[in-house]
Parts: structure tokens; sequence; C-alpha cells
């Protein structure tokens, strides 16, 4: 840090940070990443891929015209200094925690994000969206998207760059390379993206001004350099990939030289040259913090921190995560079964699966952001007898839908599809949320779907997904950790489409699907306190549903409260399709669905957005109260 008057508070917004002296934007650019790092300390979050743009996000708003120009940062994981730098610095600090800034891009957050992100690889169709319309309207405006390297992997980018490449439209693509996604990054495409590099130098500022001026006034000149461009492609192994899909390729640039960034922005800027560019601009993930720089990966995702020594205040669990017993019964299935693979798109620590691929690395494949290619990936593996295991998160399982209808639920495959992070997941929010995949998978024919209520149900259910062999399955569980239970060595296979009764009861019964249970019983007790006593069921299967358990219940008690974390159209919707069809709705029966409400829920604890979405245990006995015309109205409050 420099020991100068703090350029940062005098700005406040990208006009102030214009009214500066070039020569002061290193100073400014320090400031900002250590404002970043401190906001960071105090509220966790995503600080790795923010640091390494620092300069990047100082230049671009330096030199483009924000927010009559469009800027949309891929992911939005790395925005923070963007929101410091775009009149959300007061607000920095309240970063992911509830009624705060959000940890991604959000439109309704500022006119500074024009397009909201979170899920990869979006940017450059968006910014291509805009600049088309906004030419088709007669406005002049430069549209940028930065994507990183990793989300450089998944397809949509290519389908955005194909679409660019054909088109007169000017566009600008900055590939912000730091060679890492959240792990390592893997495949063909990293590959060159490292050949290229290690086999060309950075430009110099020499080469940057013949480049850039190459951003020709006239298409024809265009034509007559391509060869020239194509030539130096194959020289430097830089930028190849881009130019044959139509780019102009500008770089590699040192994403932390600003005096290196500025001129060819400027440039940029200033040309009217129509069609794509794509910048490919090189920087270090967690960039200027040594903690970060020295750790495996670089502070992608950090809790709160200690800013002198970078060291996490990482709570002691309580109990094994779930997504660590996953693992744990997943390693166990496929010791005693060779054709048992794993599969996950760019997400190996998150999902387990890093665990799963020490113990069995030849069986693990890790195939990048790749959501939609992992499903038909795993189909694949599925018509040849291999027993698949597809490791997604729930909302990151929704870029593949049509995979999994198509390729997967069609043709009937086996297909496993282990769904982490289902339901609400605190801090992350409303992108993030995976709230629709029971009402998403549950209207397709040949699944098995389950939900378990903990973790030693978990475990059972993927000793039930790898003995079905005949159809696609599908188990959800949550973000965060079981309830402690002792676990054994191997899960037990479940009788197919079998729920069963936790607590018998007379008067309400509640039907649980997933890990909500902790409150239903929870209610139970409340209830039971009250005189009114439950039959608490566990359904474990949505599909095929227990019908006969469903009829039971039914008709043995005054209310049916069914209960999930998940969007209108899940579990309940296939217990009051069956209740209607069977005729039990006739009989007077007083249903409740509690599900998910009908809205977007914004980041918090997790504690405080169940209390949003209703799903705790006092809504469960407000609910059962008011069904039975004995409202506790506050309960509800
Ligand atoms: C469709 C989708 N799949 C997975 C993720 C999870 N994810 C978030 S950031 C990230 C890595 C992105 O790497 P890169 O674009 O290179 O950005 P960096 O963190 O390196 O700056 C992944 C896999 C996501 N956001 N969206
Ligand atoms: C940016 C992104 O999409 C991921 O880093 C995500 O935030 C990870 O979530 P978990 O912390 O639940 O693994
Ligand atoms: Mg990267």
């Amino acid at each position: 840090m420099t020991s100068k008057t703090p350029l940062l508070d005098r700005v406040v917004t990208p006009a102030q940070l214009r009214q500066l002296d070039p020569s002061d934007l290193r100073q400014l650019a320090d400031e900002l990443r250590q404002e970043t790092i401190d906001a960071v300390s105090v509220t966790g979050g995503h600080l790795g891929a923010g640091l390494g743009v620092v300069e990047l996000t100082t230049a671009i708003h330096y030199v483009f015209d924000t927010p009559y120009d469009r800027l949309i940062w891929d992911v939005g994981h790395q925005a923070y200094p963007h929101k410091i730098l775009t009149g959300r610095r007061d607000r920095i600090r309240t970063l992911r925690q509830g009624g705060g800034l959000s940890g991604f891009v959000k439109r309704s957050e500022s006119e500074y994000d024009p397009f909201g992100t979170a899920h990869s690889s979006t940017s450059i169709s968006a910014a291509l969206g805009m600049a088309v319309g906004s030419e088709m309207q007669g406005r002049k405006r430069a549209c940028i998207a930065v994507i990183g390297d990793g989300s450089m992997s998944a397809g949509m980018a290519y389908e955005a760059m194909n679409n660019a490449g054909s088109l007169d439209t000017k566009l600008i693509v900055i590939l912000n390379d730091n060679n890492m996604s959240i792990a390592p990054p893997v495949g063909a495409l990293s590959a060159y993206l490292s050949r290229s590099l290690s086999s060309t130098s950075f430009r110099s500022l020499r080469h940057f001004a013949k480049d850039v001026s190459r951003i020709l006034p006239n298409r024809l000149q265009k034509m007559a350099a391509r060869a020239e461009e194509y030539a130096r492609g194959i020289i430097s192994g830089g930028g190849t990939l881009f130019e044959e899909l139509g780019f102009y390729y500008v770089g590699p640039i040192d994403g932390h030289n600003i005096d290196h960034l500025l001129p060819v922005l400027q440039n940029l800027a200033k040309s009217d040259e129509p069609g794509p560019v794509l910048v490919h601009v090189v920087t270090q993930k967690g960039k200027g913090y040594a903690p970060a720089e020295n750790s495996a990966d670089r502070y992608h995702g950090v809790v709160k921190f200690d800013v002198a020594t970078g060291v996490q205040q990482k709570s002691a669990p309580k109990a094994p995560s779930y997504t660590g017993v996953y693992a744990k019964a997943l390693i166990a299935e496929a010791k005693a079964d060779d054709k048992i693979v794993a599969v996950t798109a760019a997400m190996p620590s998150g999902t387990g699966l890093d665990a799963f691929g020490k113990e069995f690395p030849d069986r693990t494949f890790d195939v990048a952001i790749a959501e939609q290619h992992a499903v038909t990936f795993c189909a694949g593996m599925a018509t040849e007898g291999m027993k698949p295991f597809c490791t997604i998160y729930s909302t990151f399982l929704q870029r593949g839908y049509d995979q999994v209808v198509h390729d997967v639920a069609i043709q009937s495959l086996p297909v496993r599809f282990a769904i982490d992070r289902a339901g609400l997941v605190g801090a992350d929010g409303q992108t993030h949320a995976g709230n629709y995949d029971i009402a998403y998978l549950g209207c397709l024919p040949n699944f098995v779907l389950m939900a378990p209520s903990d973790e030693l149900e978990l475990m059972h259910m993927v000793a039930t997904a790898a003995a079905i062999d005949d159809r696609p399955v599908a188990f959800r569980y949550p973000r965060g950790e079981g309830i402690g239970l002792d676990l054994p060595t191997r899960g037990e296979v479940l009788p197919i489409g079998k729920g069963r009764i936790v607590r018998e009861g007379t008067k309400i019964a509640i039907l649980n699907y997933g890990t909500r249970m902790v409150e239903v019983l929870k209610a139970a007790d409340e209830l039971g306190a009250k005189g009114l006593s439950c039959t608490v069921a566990d359904a474990r299967f949505c599909k095929p549903l227990d019908e006969d358990l469903v009829k039971r219940l039914a008709r043995e008690h005054e209310v049916l409260i069914t209960i999930e974390e998940g969007a209108i159209g899940g579990f309940a919707a296939h217990v009051l399709q069956f209740l209607a069809k069977s005729g039990a709705l006739d009989k007077g029966l007083k249903i409740r669905p509690m599900t998910l409400p009908d809205t977007c829920i914004d980041h918090d604890a997790p504690q405080k957005q169940y209390d949003v979405a209703c799903l705790n245990a006092r809504h469960i006995v407000s609910e059962a109260l008011t069904a039975l015309g004995v409202a506790e109205a506050s309960a509800r409050a």
C-alpha cells in the first residue's frame, strides 16, 4: 500500500474515477484491492477471483462510459471490486448478508449491473444481445463481456461466439485467463490456453499499438490483415481458435499492468470497426494477497478471516456434511462395484468428488463447466453398462435439463443423479437455490425420485441408486451438516416406492419429503403438547409415490400436511394428484401442502430463509392449527 493520500475515498462512482490522472490508477487499484480484502474478511465470500481483476476493473471503468457502456461480469463472483467502484462501497460490508448486497451481479442492485449473472458462461450471449439490441435502435455503445478461462469451457460461450463471429456487431469479450476454475481447470481448451501462453510472451506496448491500430478502419484492410493474423496465431499459438471463430484476437496482456491495459482498452473504445474482438488478459487469482496466492484454491470462497494471517474462522462442524456423507457412501458402493463412476462439472470439492477421486482416480471425471455434456456423457456410459453418478448441484443441473429429458428420461437410462445443494443455500441466494428439481424431475416419466430425511437415509439412497439399474434415479440433499447420526460403513437398499412411519398418532398426519424432518419432529412435539396427536411419515420417494401410505394417512387423520423444501409443483403436487384421483379429497380431508413460496428468496442465513419460506416448526404448527380451526395466528408471525 502506498502512503499517499487515499484516492478511493474520492472515487464513489466511475465518473469520479475518470477525473483521475492515469498515473493515479496504480495507487487506486492498490487501495481497491485492500478494501476488497478488508470487506471480505468480515463478510466471507468469493475473494480470489475479485483480487485477480482489480486492475482490469479499474481500467475498464476508467476507459469506458459505464453504465451507458454495458459491462457484464460472467458468473459475477469477481465483481466485488466493481461494486466498490460503482457506488456501493458504503454497503460492501453487507455482502451476502440478509438485506445486504448480493454476492453476484444483480440488475435490481445497480444501474452498473446491466445483466444478472451467477451461473457461468452467459456473458457473451447477453453482451451480444445488448450490442445487437442497441445497434438496431441506433444507440452507439460498447458492450463488454468479461469471462474467465473456467467459464470459457462451457458450450454456451461457444454458441455465443459462433453467433458473434458471423455478425458485424461490435462486441468486446475480455477473456480473463488465470488458469484456474474453482479447482485447477481441466480439458483440452484449458490446455490450449496454457499452451498458447507458454509459447508466447506478453505483448509489449509497441505490439499493442500495432495490434490495436489494426482494428482497422476498413474491412478490405481487415481482410488483408487476416492472413497475417492467422500466421501470427500459428506462430505464437495464441488466438487462433478465436480468430477462426471470427474474432479479432488481441493479447496476451498482463492483466495486472495498468499501463498495458489502458492503451488497448482505449483503442477499443475509440474504434468504430465492426465485429467482435477478444482481448486475452492474463491474471493471477488471489493476486496481491499472499495467503490467497499461496493457497490451493486461491481463496475462491472463504469464510471470515484474519487479514494479517489469512486464517479463516472455520467453526468445527457438529456433524459431517451431507456432501461428505454422500462421498463416503459412494466410495463404499464403488468398492463393491467397479462399474460405478462419478462425474462432476467443475465442482470436485463442492460435490465431495475430490474424495472419491482420491480413491478412484480412473473412475472420476471432471468434465469442466459443462453440465449438459456431463448428463449426456453419463447417459452414454450407462448404455455401455457403467453405473454413472452424475453429481451436480440442483441449480446447475437446470442447465442440463434437455439432456435429462431427451437423453436420459426418454431412453430410461440408468443414470444416477446425486443432486447436492437442494433447497435454500444461504448466502449465495436466489441464483444458487436448488428449489426446482423436485418439480422439474417429478414430471418426467421413468424417473425414481428420492430425498433423504437425514444423513443415514442418504447413505441408504446412495445404495438404492446403485442397485437400480433399469431406469434413471435422482436423490437430493441439502448444503450443510447432517444431524450427527452414527453411520454404517455402507447403506442399505430401500424398497422402491415405500415410505416409513416415524411416529404414530391419530389427529394430524405430517408427510415429510427431505431434510425438514427435524422441524417436523419439533412441530409434532409441540402439537402433541397441545393434545393434538401427530403421525409423522417419511415419504422417502416422490416417485414412485407410496400410495398405500398416502391413502392410509388420508383415511386415518383429520389433517394431512405435506412438507418439502422445493417449489410449488413438487412432492405435494404428486400427493394431491393421487388423492384427488382416488377420491380421498371428496371425503373432507383437510390437506395442506407446505412448499417453498412462489418467490425468489434473497440471500441470508439459512434459518432466516426458512422463516421467510415459512418452513420452520412453528409454521408447521400454525398450519395444523389453522386447518383444525384453532388458529394461533401469532405462530406465523
Ligand atoms: C453453470 C455453472 N456451473 C458451475 C458454476 C460454479 N462455479 C462458479 S465460479 C466457477 C469457476 C469459474 O472459473 P473462471 O470462470 O475461470 O473464474 P475464476 O474464478 O477463475 O475467476 C464455477 C465452476 C457456476 N457458477 N455456473
Ligand atoms: C461462484 C459459485 O457459483 C460457487 O463458488 C458457489 O458459490 C459455491 O457454492 P458452495 O459454497 O455451496 O459450494
Ligand atoms: Mg479462471
